[in-house]
């Protein structure tokens, strides 16, 4: 082998070499193009600067700057591939491949050489193929022998001769694995049992075969991922937007794909993969935020609040309202109830423009009631919609040679009035008659622009109250169900209530916006390509749906670990899978399951799993260290005992996580810890990074993160008390890497202590 690494290494020197060279040349060409870029568009403001009081002059500006921005865009784009290049070469040269595979395809053998992104020489042979390539998927998918990779004509089959890994650092090898497996466990070791970075790592050099499955399907319209915790979930999707990017270059760009992530630490912590792999980041948003976007100006409850709040116990009439309004029937609720709303029943409000009512409510539901109703709802809004939209243009048209406008056209600086006249239209100007015409025609932009926010609310349909009317819809459904009458009225009178301070919860987010877009048809987003959920059980079916309702054309992954609800009790995998295959009426469903855990050592998992009814199904990737440690303490002693643990788990360890059942406990916890000598860092929801090593935070801050260490926090009977809790404490104990400690304060909970024997004695 030693022989072989060093045939290895002067092939490697070889395409370093290369990269070195291409490189020069891509910087070379990237910084004569950025000058040209410079030298055109000093030209181009040069030029903008021109007079543009006198009509002709402007005229004749428009036409070149039209001229310049074409030029521009161009040097632009040629300055950025150049950049690009750049970049690619720049991540390839410390760590240019980590794979090879010697196939021997139809008689002829040939080396194949993995790594982030593709390496061409001059005669346009490949030193590196791309890890995305379709012929790279033998590398992730076979064991020696006979292999198959896609190609436009259908599977293509090879001999799999060898397989072998490497560990480059620096252009040099320092390891490298010959195997026979899907990717040898040698070299996960060695991914896994390093330490903790602030941000998550790309794992291209050891994706796993039931990931990549993930990372490369094309086909299915929902792809529900069921994983175990570590199990490589998050991991696998950044892989996979990365692959889409790459395989639909040009259909396909990351503003099309979103994904819905936890919270915004969560999102800071994945920031860095996609980059990594050269790659730009797809959008990400958080739930609450998602909804508050859609309710202008309102606040939604975040699911955390949602939890905190009902820390003491909800009661049983909220629980059941809330169990109906975010299950999947309240979308054929808010269908009959909408079907069978009289005109009168319509709730409009005023269109107002700078303090003054613009369209009164009044004059809406009247036009409204002179339609007949033999349209259907929705169609009469859509007709008061376009009624009123007509009303303003011909309010514009009538005023464009009043006085008053005439005025304030007078008022205009130059580059107001250059921006009015626009430049996509001077054929038009140009053909004017007379100035006057071209004055008409300015002053009718400038009522235009002037009163775009009219055409935006009609156009939104924000003349519906679209509150009262949701008011009226908890009213109805009062009716409805005749034997919980007064719970409906709970639950109206609450909504009213917050919505007078701007504020609305999570359960009526869903309903509402349905609600809204039943009633004016609009709320979809066509151009959106894929959508990603992560940590799915944390998402109600009536939030999921509606995510599907406004993103009608995406392709949806949706992945999660039903055992951490937090949220929620704990449901089976199946129940769940079945219920989302069944409610996204998906035409090509398809549900992977993670069984394998690979973020925590065996010792970790193996408390984890014995927390879960079913937890024998979770298999464990081998790797050893301490067992969980409990410690039993005292209110008296618990600022001791923390300080010591910490203290202790930072000799070996970068980052500590202390992890609360609530936010109040966290408050708690820095407070013991005052005299413990390094900066100990309180997380909220609100944060979007993490600075220091110890870190406190409540558990639900902690989803989809990791850290080396983890200690729980008063894992005690009276924190802990019952079967609710188990998704909590799997969630906790699944955030750690290295090790584990529990401390209680007083009485030890039960589902602690019946898993006794794999804590350490
Ligand atoms: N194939 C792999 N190669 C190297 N590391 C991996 C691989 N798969 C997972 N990991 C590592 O395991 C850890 C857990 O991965 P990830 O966070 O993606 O799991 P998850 O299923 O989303 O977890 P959870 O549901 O608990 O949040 C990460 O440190 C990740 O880098």
């Amino acid at each position: 082998m030693h022989q072989e690494q060093a045939a290895e290494q002067e092939r490697l020197d070889t395409v370093v070499q290369k990269i070195d060279q291409q490189l020069l040349e891509a910087r070379e060409a990237y910084a004569k193009a950025h000058s040209e870029t410079r030298a055109v568009e000093s030209n181009y403001i040069a030029n903008t600067s021109i007079n543009t009081v006198e009509i002709d002059d402007a005229m004749e500006t428009n036409a070149e700057i039209q001229q310049q921005r074409n030029i521009v865009a161009r040097v632009t784009e040629t300055e950025n591939i150049m950049a690009k290049t750049v970049d690619t070469l720049t991540m390839l040269r410390p760590n240019p491949y980590f794979g090879r595979v010697d196939i021997v395809e139809d008689n002829l053998p040939e080396t194949l050489y993995i790594g982030l992104a593709s390496l061409q020489d001059d005669q346009g042979d490949f030193l590196i193929y791309d890890w995305r390539a379709p012929i790279s998927g033998v590398y992730y998918n076979g064991t020696l022998g006979k292999v198959s990779y896609p190609t436009p004509n259908g599977e293509q089959i090879v001999d799999l001769k060898k397989k072998r890994q490497f560990v480059i650092s620096d252009a040099k090898i320092t390891n490298m694995f010959d195997t026979n497996e899907t990717v040898g466990d040698e070299m996960l070791q060695f991914a896994l049992g390093q330490q903790n970075d602030e941000v998550m790592r790309n794992i291209v050099a050891t994706i796993q075969k039931e990931q990549n499955q993930i990372i490369r399907d094309t086909t299915s319209d929902l792809l529900v991922v069921q994983g175990v915790a570590g199990s490589g979930k998050t991991s696998a999707i950044l892989q996979r937007i990365a692959f889409l990017l790459f395989h639909a270059r040009e259909a396909l760009n990351s503003d099309q794909i979103v994904l819905f992530s936890p919270n915004r630490l969560f999102s800071s912590y994945i920031a860095d993969v996609l980059p990594s792999l050269g790659e730009r980041n797809m959008r990400q948003v958080t739930l609450a935020e998602f909804f508050s976007a859609r309710l202008q100006g309102l606040t939604v409850q975040t699911l955390f609040d949602r939890y905190e709040q009902e820390q003491q116990m909800i009661g049983q009439a909220s629980q059941n309202i809330r169990e109906v309004l975010e299950s999947a029937d309240i979308v054929k609720f808010i269908q009959n109830y909408v079907d069978q709303i009289r005109t009168d029943e319509l709730h409009f409000v005023d269109i107002y423009y700078e303090d003054k009512v613009f369209f009164s409510a009044e004059e809406l539901a009247n036009y409204m009631a002179t339609l007949s109703v033999n349209y259907s709802m929705r169609e009469r809004v859509d007709m008061v919609q376009k009624h009123f939209l007509q009303v303003l243009t011909d309010r514009i048209d009538r005023l464009q040679d009043a006085d008053w406008v005439l005025e304030e056209l007078d008022n205009l600086t130059d580059q107001e009035y250059q921006e009015l006249l626009g430049d996509e239209d001077i054929e038009e100007t140009m053909a004017a008659e007379n100035v006057d015409d071209v004055i008409s025609l300015v002053a009718k932009r400038y009522l235009t622009k002037h009163w775009q926010v009219i055409d935006d609310a009609l156009y939104n349909s924000f003349f519906l109250d679209i509150y009262e009317q949701y008011v009226a819809f908890l009213t109805y459904m009062g009716e409805q169900d005749i034997d919980h009458r007064d719970w409906w009225e709970i639950k109206r009178d609450r909504f009213a209530r917050q919505l007078e301070y701007h504020r609305i919860d999570l359960e009526d987010a869903a309903p509402l916006l349905f609600l809204r877009d039943a009633l004016t048809g609009g709320g979809t987003n066509q151009a959106m390509s894929y959508v990603f959920v992560d940590e799915m059980q944390d998402y109600a079916l009536s939030q999921l749906l509606y995510l599907k309702h406004a993103f009608p054309r995406a392709k949806f992954t949706v992945l999660g670990d039903s055992e951490q609800a937090l949220f929620r009790a704990v449901e089976t995998p199946q129940a769940l899978l079945n219920k989302y295959a069944q409610a996204f009426v998906a035409k090509r469903p398809t549900l992977i399951k993670l069984n394998k855990a690979y973020r925590s050592t065996q010792e970790i998992m193996n408390f984890a799993k014995a927390l879960l009814p079913d937890g024998e199904d979770i298999m464990t990737f081998t790797r050893h260290g301490e067992k969980p440690n409990l410690i039993q303490t005292t209110t008296n002693d618990v600022s001791t005992v923390l300080t010591n643990e910490v203290t202790r788990l930072r000799q070996k360890f970068q980052t500590v996580a202390i992890l609360t059942k609530t936010a109040t406990q966290s408050i708690k916890v820095v407070d013991a810890l005052r005299n413990y000598p390094e900066t100990v860092q309180l997380l909220h929801a609100t944060d979007r990074s993490r600075m220091a090593n110890v870190l406190v935070m409540p558990i639900y801050l902690a989803k989809g993160l990791e850290f080396d260490a983890v200690i729980g926090y008063d894992v005690s009977q009276e924190n802990y008390p019952d079967d609710q809790a188990t998704g909590l404490l799997y969630t906790l104990a699944s955030r750690a890497m290295h090790a584990l400690s529990l401390v209680s304060v007083g009485r030890v909970s039960g589902l602690i202590t019946r898993v006794n024997d794999t804590l350490e004695k």
